[in-house]
């Protein structure tokens, strides 16, 4: 059954590893590509966020993952869509542009400003380096 409040959850993974943050550049479509943005994708009928997101990141990066714990919140794109987020450690694996994407950065905290982030990302982003930033041998901001 449908009904006025349902909506789609995008789920995104902020994949920390050796204190940086994973950021990839979309492919499409026209009016996103360029931009970057979290990886990940939307959650199917009948699956978990969590499920969603280990499915998402094998199929769009090659990698499998540990997703860990929800950033509280959530974030919207666009009309009917919000975007939810968790941390991600990397199981296996090397990420790699397989899918949606045509580049990846591995970015340390001080370098978060340094891609473009899709506008409707950025909040959820700063949220993500803010956790980054907190963890134990993360290098320190310039
Ligand atoms: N994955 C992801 N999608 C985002 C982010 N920010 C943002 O606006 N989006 C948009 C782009 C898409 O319109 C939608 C997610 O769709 P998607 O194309 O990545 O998901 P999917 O792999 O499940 O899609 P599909 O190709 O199977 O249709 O949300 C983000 O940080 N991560």
């Amino acid at each position: 059954m449908t009904g006025v409040t349902d909506r789609v959850v995008v789920v995104g993974a902020a994949v920390f590893h050796e204190g940086r943050l994973l950021a990839a550049r979309r492919s499409a479509p026209p009016e996103l590509a360029g931009g970057w943005e979290l990886p990940g994708g939307k959650v199917e009928p009948g699956e978990s966020p969590e499920r969603a997101l280990v499915r998402e990141l094998r199929e769009e990066l090659g990698v499998e993952a540990d997703v860990r714990e929800r950033i509280p919140g959530e974030w919207p794109l666009k009309p009917g869509y919000v975007l939810q987020v968790w941390t991600v450690r990397l199981l296996s694996g090397t990420p790699r542009p397989l899918q949606d994407h045509d580049a990846l950065r591995w970015l340390l905290p001080h370098e978060a400003d340094t891609v473009d982030w899709l506008v409707q990302d950025r909040p959820a982003v700063a949220e993500a380096i803010r956790r980054l930033s907190a963890l134990p041998g993360t290098a320190a901001q310039a």
